[in-house]
């Protein structure tokens, strides 16, 4: 599986940590940023860019998924889901991580690096890749509501 990161100064060192295990773990890993510890970088840019990729990765079918947290997570994940075709959840347990997959077909997961330990952030990242969507049909029906809406906005935009 390729595997894109991002962070910002908040979530650099587990971001090396991260890389670390999921290289070990045998994933492909590419980081987009940030590259050194500046603490006031912005976390919008590298975050979108690693959702551009996981998007432009499954386009061209390649298995990807994308892993973007900072502080909180949650501006990470805003930014992510900006991105037409990313499913950005934010996810704070097990239980989380395992829905993202089952119920959303989520296709980046976001975390908060200063609100876990490295092993339990680990952990829900380890769970949110290894375990597929269910495509049940009801979440198949809700995440096609969500894709249909999308295209519409993007299209009234163009
Ligand atoms: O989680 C985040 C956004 O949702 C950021 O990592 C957080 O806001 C950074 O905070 P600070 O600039 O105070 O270190």
């Amino acid at each position: 599986m390729r595997i894109h990161i991002a962070t910002d100064h908040a979530g650099l060192d587990f971001s090396r940590t991260l890389q670390s295990h999921l290289t070990e773990a045998g994933h492909e890993v590419v980081d987009h940023g940030p590259e050194t510890y500046e603490p006031l970088d912005d976390y919008p840019g590298f975050c979108i860019a690693a959702a551009e990729a996981v998007v432009r990765d499954r386009s061209a079918g390649i298995d990807a998924l994308g892993v973007v947290f900072g502080g909180s997570g949650n501006g990470e994940q805003i930014a992510a889901n900006k991105v037409v075709g990313v499913r950005a959840a934010l996810v704070w347990n097990e239980s989380t991580a395992l829905l993202a997959r089952q119920h959303n077909d989520a296709n980046v997961i976001s975390i908060g690096a200063r609100q876990h330990t490295v092993e339990e952030a680990i952990g829900f990242i380890d769970s949110f890749i290894a375990e597929p969507f269910s495509h049940d049909e009801r979440h198949v029906r809700r995440i096609g509501q969500i894709a249909d809406y999308e295209r519409s906005r993007h299209s009234a935009d163009a």
